[in-house]
């Protein structure tokens, strides 16, 4: 599969304006900011979920020329609440991925025939973002994906999705709060402040 990266250009959405910034394939670019800052409303105009101002490019691949439910199969977007819409895990699932899931989950093979009514907010979670690897995206939106783990957890599902993430060469935009988190798995990090997105020194 190609390997493409992916491209804010002038972006404004809510309170934020003209966020420009770009993703290379393989990369993971956090966002971080106060509560309410406007992060999730970034990921989903990006997502081409939201109205918004400016551009988004996949490669050279204008979000506004393509069809939206394209787009959001090739800049797939894991919110923080997950959306399930069957009763059992298997059925959100292609055939193809209804065997056990990666070790890393740390789930049971079992999970895939359990009703989705049981899961744990942080089982959820895990399966929020394995369901987005398996339908092969060219980017990922990750709102928090970690916020409802432990921290053991957290970390194998980290290290988990950096190695898909090389592995696939995916651009990622990684909202995250904790700063260890983004020490860890950020190749950039930016702070959204007032209106405006910053590079910021991880080192302060
Ligand atoms: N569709 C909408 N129309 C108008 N305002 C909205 C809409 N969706 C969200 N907002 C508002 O936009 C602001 C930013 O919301 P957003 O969910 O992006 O924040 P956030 O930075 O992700 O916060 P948190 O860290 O708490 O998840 C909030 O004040 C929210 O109430």
């Amino acid at each position: 599969m190609e390997h493409l990266g992916l491209y804010l250009d002038h972006v404004s959405v809510g309170g934020l304006s003209a966020v420009s910034l770009t993703v290379p394939p393989g990369a993971v670019v956090c966002l971080s900011g106060p509560s309410g800052s406007g992060k999730s409303r970034l990921l989903r105009a990006v997502a081409d979920l939201e109205p918004h101002g400016g551009q988004v490019h996949l490669g050279d691949e204008a979000q506004a020329s393509c069809p939206a439910h394209q787009w959001r199969q090739r800049v797939m977007l894991v919110p923080a609440d997950s959306q399930w819409w069957f009763e059992a895990v298997a059925a959100h699932f292609p055939d193809r991925a209804r065997g056990p899931v990666p070790s890393a989950l740390g789930l049971p093979p079992e999970v895939m025939a359990w009703p989705i009514s049981r899961l744990s907010s942080g089982e959820r979670q895990r399966l929020a973002l394995y369901r987005a690897l398996v339908r092969e995206p060219q980017a990922l939106l990750l709102d928090e994906p970690t916020a409802n783990l432990d921290g053991d957890s957290t970390r194998a599902v980290e290290q988990w999705l950096l190695a898909e993430i090389r592995r696939r060469s995916l651009a990622v935009l990684w909202v995250a709060h904790d700063p260890e988190q983004i020490r860890r798995v950020a190749d950039a990090h930016y702070r959204i402040r007032g209106a405006e997105l910053e590079r910021a020194d991880d080192r302060d």
